[in-house]
């Protein structure tokens, strides 16, 4: 699979990976400051990438809402991404990265959650190719899966993908192919794993002091 689609990102290296590597929003790469936020569907994530907005600074990227935006907009991809969503199974690699660049590069911020995104393996080595960065940080939101089924089917958000069927597809992608991620995290140190169950704001206190005790979160 990484064999297979490596061409295409090779080219968006090259289309885009040069101008990024010198600069982001005329910063270098190396100051960029990314914190990918990891859990299953329903766990929180952009709940708490609001709040995490609110009182640090970070510009908020979700690769959800990145795809849905592209299903909007009736792009080339839509349909794919459509059909990808429906099922619960996750976007190619070249093609959320590639909209998750063009987020970054659009603002003046150099500090970023990236939420709902490293997938997989695949997304996560992906990322790291082209933007040629890793995050400082890992969040990961650590729920039940009943309470998850039950945030996801209250959400009332119309999305295609809020329904029992797509949500026990998701939790089981999100095992196979998303767990392994937040593992790869953990062993290099990088993750901090948050009991996502208890109130907006009780979670919000035990994601604050991970960024209030970093230098340039
Ligand atoms: N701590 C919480 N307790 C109960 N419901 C929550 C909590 N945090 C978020 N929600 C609700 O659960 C649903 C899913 O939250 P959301 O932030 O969209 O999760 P995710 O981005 O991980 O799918 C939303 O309707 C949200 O309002
Ligand atoms: O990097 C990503 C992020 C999302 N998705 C797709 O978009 C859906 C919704 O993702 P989102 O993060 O919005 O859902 P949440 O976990 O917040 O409920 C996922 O089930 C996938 O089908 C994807 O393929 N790659
Ligand atoms: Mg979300």
């Amino acid at each position: 699979m990484w064999r297979r689609t490596s061409s295409s990102i090779s080219s968006l290296i090259c289309s885009s990976r040069k101008a990024f590597f010198k600069q982001v929003n005329n910063q270098p790469s190396e100051n960029l400051f990314i914190t990918f936020v990891l859990g299953g569907p329903g766990s929180g994530k952009g709940t708490q990438c609001g709040k995490i907005v609110e009182t640090f600074g970070y510009s908020h990227i979700s690769a959800g809402e990145l795809l849905r935006r592209e299903i909007a907009s009736k792009s080339a991809d839509g349909t794919m991404i459509l059909n990808r969503i429906k099922e619960g199974k996750i976007v190619p690699s070249e093609v959320t990265v590639k909209l998750i660049l063009r987020e970054m590069e659009s603002g003046s911020n150099s500090k970023f959650l990236i939420d709902g995104f490293p997938r997989n393996d695949e997304n996560r080595r992906a990322f790291e190719e082209i933007v040629g960065v890793e995050p400082e940080i890992v969040l990961f939101f650590d729920c039940p899966d009943e309470e998850m089924v039950k945030r996801v089917l209250n959400r009332n958000q119309g999305r295609v993908d809020d329904n029992y069927d797509t949500v026990v597809k998701r939790l089981k992608v999100f095992k196979k192919h998303n767990l392994p991620v937040i593992n790869y995290y953990a062993n290099k140190g990088k993750l901090h794993k948050i009991d996502a169950v208890g109130t907006e704001d009780k979670i919000f206190e035990r994601v604050r002091p991970i960024f209030a005790s970093m230098r340039r979160a």
